[in-house]
């Protein structure tokens, strides 16, 4: 299998649809699913580019979205929804199989975002808490990943939403599943507005000591979508992987990372001497 040329990580709360967005793009459909376990990927071909797109778990934080029972039932059990398109990541190193479960996820959640060329924040628009969780929780993950790493701030649910568009038969309704089930959520008050976004965005410029005219403006990193009917789906995954390919390019420009590949590390052959050949 060909290495991937760049990758876009999702990160997130528990339960604010990172799945779901990730299967509505790629198998476009919207099911129900259980809540992640680990991690995994879909390889997708963007013009000549391999670029592999990962859905991360979320260990519950102090203020996370309250699971279904079902969903927090078949966590327990462990089971994964998402078929990894490849094998998973390789496994925590001895000192994070020591760690907390919690720990454990952070020392994850920065492994899959080692040398990232874009992120995916996602929150739910009807539940604050998660877009919070976004900063306190989330963005310190992103610290393994590429210095010129993109960032995109998403609300999802926002069919849930009282003024949120309704389904359309052009994003393609909910398909099999829940969604398709003919009857519509009742609409909650949306407690995240598009501005708080933004406004996130700006902080996380800060974060990285960026300067607001090297990076894409806030308008065009901050999307509103809804898994469940395809809203804005598309665009943000294609708008993110227009803007990836320049990455993908710098990085070939630059040349293979200076980093020891430990697989397939072999020590330098020594001479009598005891000096290296
Ligand atoms: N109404 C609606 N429900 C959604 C949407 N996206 C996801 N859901 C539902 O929200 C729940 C959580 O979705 P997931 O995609 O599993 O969320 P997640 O962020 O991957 O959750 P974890 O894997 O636990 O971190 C599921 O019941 C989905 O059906 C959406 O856009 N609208
Ligand atoms: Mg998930």
């Amino acid at each position: 299998m060909r290495k991937p040329d760049g990758k876009i990580v999702l990160l997130g709360d528990m339960n604010v649809g990172k799945t779901s967005l990730l299967q509505r793009y790629m198998e476009r459909r919207f099911t129900d699913t259980v809540s992640t376990v680990g991690g995994a990927f879909y390889l997708k071909q963007w013009r000549s580019y391999n670029i592999s797109i990962w859905d991360t778990a979320a260990s519950p934080g102090p203020g996370s979205a309250q699971l279904p029972t079902g969903r927090r039932r078949l966590l327990r059990a462990g089971r994964s929804h998402v078929r990894p398109a490849v094998p998973p990541p390789p496994p925590p190193t001895p000192g994070l199989q020591a760690a907390t479960g919690r720990e454990q996820f952070h020392g994850l959640g920065s492994m899959y975002c080692r040398g990232a060329a874009a992120v995916i924040l996602t929150y739910d628009v009807n539940h604050t808490q998660s877009l919070l969780e976004l900063e306190d929780r989330f963005l310190g993950l992103t610290d393994t990943a590429r210095a010129d790493c993109l960032f995109a701030i998403v609300g999802n649910k926002v069919d849930l939403s009282e003024d949120g568009p309704g389904e359309s038969r052009q994003e393609g309704g909910g398909g099999p599943g829940p969604a398709g089930s003919g009857c519509a959520a009742p609409r909650l008050p949306r407690q995240v507005q598009p501005e708080d976004a933004v406004a996130l965005y700006k902080k996380i410029i800060k974060y990285k000591m960026l300067d607001e005219k090297d990076v894409p403006a806030a308008e065009q990193m901050c999307f509103e979508t809804s898994a469940k009917t395809g809203h804005n789906v598309d665009l943000l995954f294609e708008t993110l992987f227009d803007m990836v390919v320049p990455v993908i390019l710098r990085q070939r420009a630059q040349g293979p990372p200076q980093t020891v590949d430990i697989a397939s590390y072999r020590p330098p052959a020594r001479t009598k001497s005891g000096c290296c050949a």
